[in-house]
């Protein structure tokens, strides 16, 4: 993207980063002038009890983009990430339940945990309004690129610079990609630890994930006033 919006991105930032050391790292980002956005992306903030408080004591008026997937979905992928780091993890299977003969599923597996996103959102909107917040659709994001970054600029009050033509789909990713951008010659698309095939999991597993679930998705579309359609989908790669 590039004018009107320069995008401030400091790239060598480590998520792990301890709250005082991103708060030390404000004061090193470049200072945004009229008619710049400074961006940071940092995933697990969502997830993070005392991110809205820190940030609403930094910045009362920030603008929150959060892309939220199927949570059964997102499990999964989880699980693939880790299991390319440590492939000696248990299986998904085993780890998903505290006990799988009763059904019980294991809430406090991050894994599975960080998925119940109105839990999540509560915490959020004890500090801020709905109206700074957008969620943006992962699954939409995959097959309407350019609707969702429509809605994007139009929430970060942009002119919409990102369109269409833009994007292409390859089919071998399974991704949309960026075609070719001004600043250089080669398109752009996910890199090799993302867009992984996810291992087979047990359907059972799957089903009993999807009702665990349930409640809470729709406590979440209640929420955002945004249907996400997860219980349509015929299942989970
Ligand atoms: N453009 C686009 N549209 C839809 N979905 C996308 C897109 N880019 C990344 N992804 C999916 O996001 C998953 C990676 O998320 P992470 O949270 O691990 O990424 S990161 O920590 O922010 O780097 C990762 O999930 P997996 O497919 O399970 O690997 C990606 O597929």
């Amino acid at each position: 993207m590039s004018d009107p919006v320069e995008k401030n991105l400091p790239k060598t930032r480590r998520e792990k980063e301890s709250w005082d050391e991103k708060f030390l790292r404000r004061n090193v980002m470049p200072k945004t002038l009229d008619g710049q956005l400074t961006m940071e992306k940092t995933p697990s903030y969502f997830v993070t009890n005392e991110a809205p408080k820190r940030i609403h004591s930094m910045a009362k008026d920030i603008k929150l983009i959060v892309v939220v997937r199927n949570p059964v979905t997102r499990a999964i992928s989880d699980y693939t990430q880790t299991l390319s780091k440590k492939p000696e993890i248990p299986t998904f299977e085993v780890l998903a339940f505290k006990n799988r003969t009763l059904g019980l599923i294991d809430a406090s597996w991050s894994a599975i945990r960080i998925g119940i996103y109105a839990l999540h959102l509560e915490n959020w909107l004890q500090y801020f309004p709905l109206s700074q917040i957008l969620f943006v659709s992962g699954e939409r994001l995959i097959v309407d690129p350019a609707g969702e970054m429509a809605k994007v600029q139009d929430f970060l009050g942009l002119k919409r610079v990102v369109t269409e033509k833009h994007f292409y789909f390859n089919k071998t990713k399974g991704f949309p990609c960026l075609k070719k951008p001004e600043d250089s010659s080669a398109p752009r698309c996910l890199g090799k630890s993302k867009g992984r095939t996810h291992p087979r999991i047990d359907p059972d597993v799957i089903h009993r994930l999807r009702k665990f679930y349930k409640p809470f998705n729709m406590m979440f579309y209640q929420m955002t006033g945004q249907d996400f359609q997860w219980e349509q989908e015929e299942g989970d790669k």
